[in-house]
């Protein structure tokens, strides 16, 4: 075992194993382009929870559902602050921006206002006509791609509409609307309209969300008269959060859950008897509709069984001393809980390299994504929770629903299900490496 530069171990205690690091580098060579795999295999041979030293940072990994409970709702109150990146401090994105906050009264109140008066199920029910029209537009799109004979980018189609679906939450306002001010700016910033940006380099997305209008976010915090002081800089910093967290995830997610529908079509064929039944062929699925979808609901669990996009979570730092699976993490060491680890761990799951939505039908019908079960955390555990889990989901099922239920989908032409290249893409985001690209039939 070793032990980290300049810190002592608590007598008696042993800091969590871990291959040795090299001098002023560390263990930075053992991550690799996909670090969660990287990290996985490191956990196959020291255990559940390994400690590294990435560069100048002591990192704590844990991967089984027992340690991953322990750091999210046991010990929830020393785990709950963040490590921060230097480019985040960079952009002053930590001063304002919800999710690199330390739990404070301003995060509180961020998480207040967002619980309350930007998301709550009551808003979310009554501006759900915003999101559908939205929806409706993608699929739109998606027939005049089936009558020109062209095949969909789902990754880019489903990022394109995630932006609108938010930007239509949260300012109320359709960036594809040519008379809208905010459309306007966003155009002349990305040009092209929000149907052809598909998906903007993220680089350019940062500057690109400072110049759009955040006043949308800030008049209705200011109406609501809950900030005082609501400037420019903490509207964007807000809106960024909100903006780049949100897409990508949910994007990435119905990207993932197509593809895995692709590659197994006696799975599409069940979800598609599943849509027929309940809401009839051909139609949009409702936000309302989700609940009666019971098979659509375990392939989304499957998904993010599979596929977290989040694979860490967004990492955590422990703030004191704190003793978990018999070791110490010492105060300052980042954490991360590897959720795509925690996914495929044989003790919990079986066969489970395969897709197997069953799994999550009858007694397996217990395990959800809301935090509670900690063999699926997609969404992260404890107070720190995606706040916006309940959105996300409507606008999963709103979008990839309606996909699967308005067509059928062959996939491009020489490639068949047992050659689809499902290879990951380790970034801000877990994507599929190749994009996804279906043909859209008549259904
Ligand atoms: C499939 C979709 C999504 C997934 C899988 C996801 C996942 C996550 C995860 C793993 C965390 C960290 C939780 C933890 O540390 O325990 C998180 C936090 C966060 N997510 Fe999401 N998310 C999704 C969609 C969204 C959307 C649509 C938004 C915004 C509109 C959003 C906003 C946030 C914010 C603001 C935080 C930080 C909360 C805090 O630190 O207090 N997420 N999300």
């Amino acid at each position: 075992f070793h032990s980290f530069a300049g810190r002592k171990a608590i007598p008696g205690k042993l800091l969590p194993p871990g291959p040795k690091p090299f001098p002023l580098i560390g263990n930075l060579f053992e991550l690799g382009d996909k670090p969660h795999v990287s990290l996985t295999k490191l956990s196959q041979r020291y255990g559940p929870i390994i400690s590294l030293q990435l560069g100048q940072v002591t990192t704590v990994v844990v991967s089984s559902s027992t340690l991953a409970k322990q750091i999210l709702r046991t010990h929830d109150q020393v785990f709950c602050n963040r490590t921060v990146p230097d480019c985040v401090h960079a952009c002053n994105h930590s001063y304002y921006s919800l999710p690199f906050l330390p739990v404070s009264p301003k995060w509180r109140n961020l998480r207040k206002i967002c619980n309350s008066h930007l998301f709550s199920a009551k808003i979310l029910d009554a501006n759900k006509a915003n999101r559908r029209v939205k929806v409706q537009h993608l699929i739109d799109d998606v027939y005049e791609s089936m009558r020109a004979g062209r095949a969909v980018e789902i990754g880019k189609a489903a990022f394109a509409t995630t932006l609108n679906l938010l930007s239509r939450t949260i300012f109320s306002v359709d960036l594809a609307d040519p008379s809208s001010e905010t459309a306007r700016k966003f155009k002349e910033n990305v040009r092209g309209t929000m149907e052809d940006v598909g998906k903007p380099n993220m680089v350019d997305f940062f500057p690109l969300l400072r110049k759009l209008d955040p006043q949308g976010i800030r008049r209705r915090v200011t109406k609501l008269n809950i900030s005082k002081g609501w400037n420019q800089e903490k509207g964007t910093s807000m809106s960024q959060d909100l903006f780049t967290v949100g897409t990508e995830t949910t994007s990435a997610t119905t990207e993932w859950a197509m593809a895995e529908l692709l590659r197994n079509p006696e799975i599409m064929s069940k979800a598609k008897v599943e849509l027929g039944q309940m809401i009839g062929k051909e139609k949009l699925v409702e936000e309302f509709d989700i609940a009666r979808l019971p098979y659509l609901q375990a392939i989304i669990k499957e998904t993010f069984r599979l596929h977290p996009v989040a694979p860490f979570l967004i990492p955590r730092k422990v703030e004191s001393d704190v003793e978990i699976g018999g070791y110490i993490v010492p105060k300052g060491t980042q954490v991360l809980v590897n959720a795509w680890a925690i996914g495929r761990d044989p003790d919990t799951w079986d066969n489970l390299d395969l897709f197997k939505p069953e799994r999550f039908i009858g007694s397996g019908n217990e395990i959800d994504i809301m935090g509670r079960n900690f063999e699926l955390i997609p969404f992260g555990g404890g107070r720190r929770i995606c706040p916006r889990l309940p959105l996300a989901m409507r606008m999963l099922y709103l979008m990839w629903g309606s996909l699967i239920n308005c067509f059928d989908w062959k996939l491009e032409d020489g490639v068949v299900p047992q050659t689809m290249n499902m290879e990951e893409k380790f970034g801000l985001t877990l994507q599929i490496a190749h994009p996804l690209r279906a043909q859209p039939k008549k259904s």
